[in-house]
């Protein structure tokens, strides 16, 4: 039975985005509910400016009450080297760093441009990597842009070449808007195939047309095997205005195990979890949560 990866990203981009803010405790009950579930892969905050994203300026008090050492990867998001200085003290063991396809949108999430970027991400990917710390990259607007609308597939290729260039180990691509289908997804992971090993490709898609499910299906069948999702759909960037949630953690597990994937979690519990976090945010459940008992 072959394998699926899935990067709980819902403590970080599920709770960047709501407007309640979970106390230290509560995020920490989350992941430790989420690793129970059997998630080994959760993203459990950001070193980012705490005026840009309030929600995340805990996360070194968040990571103080993780099990660093042990055998799940808690990765947080990094966007230069003073979120790299505080995430190293803190003793994180994978960052990510964080670009865009799209010029305005990097404009308005990290406040530089592309090229910006990328100079910025190099001693932080070097210095981590030195450090013995793993690094994931993601590009943003992979299908379309908030502020600028489509994106070309090579402008997405290029970005993510260059961050793997620069030592990423995988390259999530992130649909930040949730707007893409099938067709414009697979061409874009054909652009990005031609520069990037497929093994080191996820699916980072949100649900804001319900397209997420239908775009990962297309993904599994290009060969994709790594997938970002949230848990009960938390989330969205609060800087791609009428983003909606990530695609439902529950979702994608109860499609790969249709699909006779294998992914290490327990549906029942992630489940049980899903609909803790949705009452607690006052969220409706997601579809598998409501129908799945
Ligand atoms: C990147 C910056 C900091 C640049 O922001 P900036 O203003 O250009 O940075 P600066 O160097 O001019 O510093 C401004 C202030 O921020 C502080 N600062 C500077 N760096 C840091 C840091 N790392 N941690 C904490 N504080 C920091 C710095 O110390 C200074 O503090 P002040 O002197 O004003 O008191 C800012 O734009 C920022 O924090 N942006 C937030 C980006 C973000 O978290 N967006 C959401 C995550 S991305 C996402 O959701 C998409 C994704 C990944 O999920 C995939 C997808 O769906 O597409």
């Amino acid at each position: 039975m072959q394998h699926v990866k899935i990067v709980e990203v819902g403590p970080r981009d599920g709770l960047q985005n709501e407007k309640q803010q979970l106390s230290v405790d509560e995020k920490l009950a989350l992941i430790a509910e989420l690793a129970a579930a059997g998630l080994t892969h959760i993203e459990a905050g950001a070193f980012v400016s705490p005026k840009w994203v309030p929600q995340m300026a805990d996360s070194a008090d968040v990571l103080a009450g993780l099990d660093l050492s042990g055998p799940i990867h808690y990765p947080v998001l990094v966007p230069n080297e003073k979120g790299l200085d505080a995430a190293l003290v803190a003793g994180v063991r994978e960052i990510a760093v964080f670009g865009a396809a799209s010029e305005s949108f990097s404009q308005k999430n990290i406040n530089c441009s592309i090229a910006e970027s990328l100079a910025r991400f190099e001693p932080v990917i070097r210095r981590a990597r030195d450090a013995g710390v793993a690094v994931r990259g993601y590009v943003s607007c992979v299908v379309a842009c908030p502020y600028e609308g489509p994106i070309a597939p090579a402008a997405v290729a290029s970005v993510a070449q260059a961050l793997a260039e620069m030592g990423c180990y995988e390259i999530s691509l992130g649909d930040t808007i949730g707007v893409g289908t099938p067709r414009q997804v697979l061409a874009m992971l054909e652009a990005v195939a031609h520069k990037v090993p497929i093994t080191q490709l996820a699916g980072h898609y949100h649900d804001t047309y319900g397209m997420a499910i239908a775009n990962i299906c297309a993904s599994l069948e290009f060969g994709l095997r790594t997938f970002d999702a949230s848990v009960a759909g938390l989330g969205g960037c609060p800087y791609a205005q009428g983003a909606s949630g990530n695609v439902a953690s529950e979702d994608v597990v109860y499609l790969l195990h249709g699909l006779g994937y294998e992914t290490g979690v327990d549906l029942d519990k992630l489940v049980a979890c899903a609909h803790r976090i949705a009452a607690r945010l006052n969220r409706a459940p997601s579809r598998v949560a409501k129908a799945h008992h």
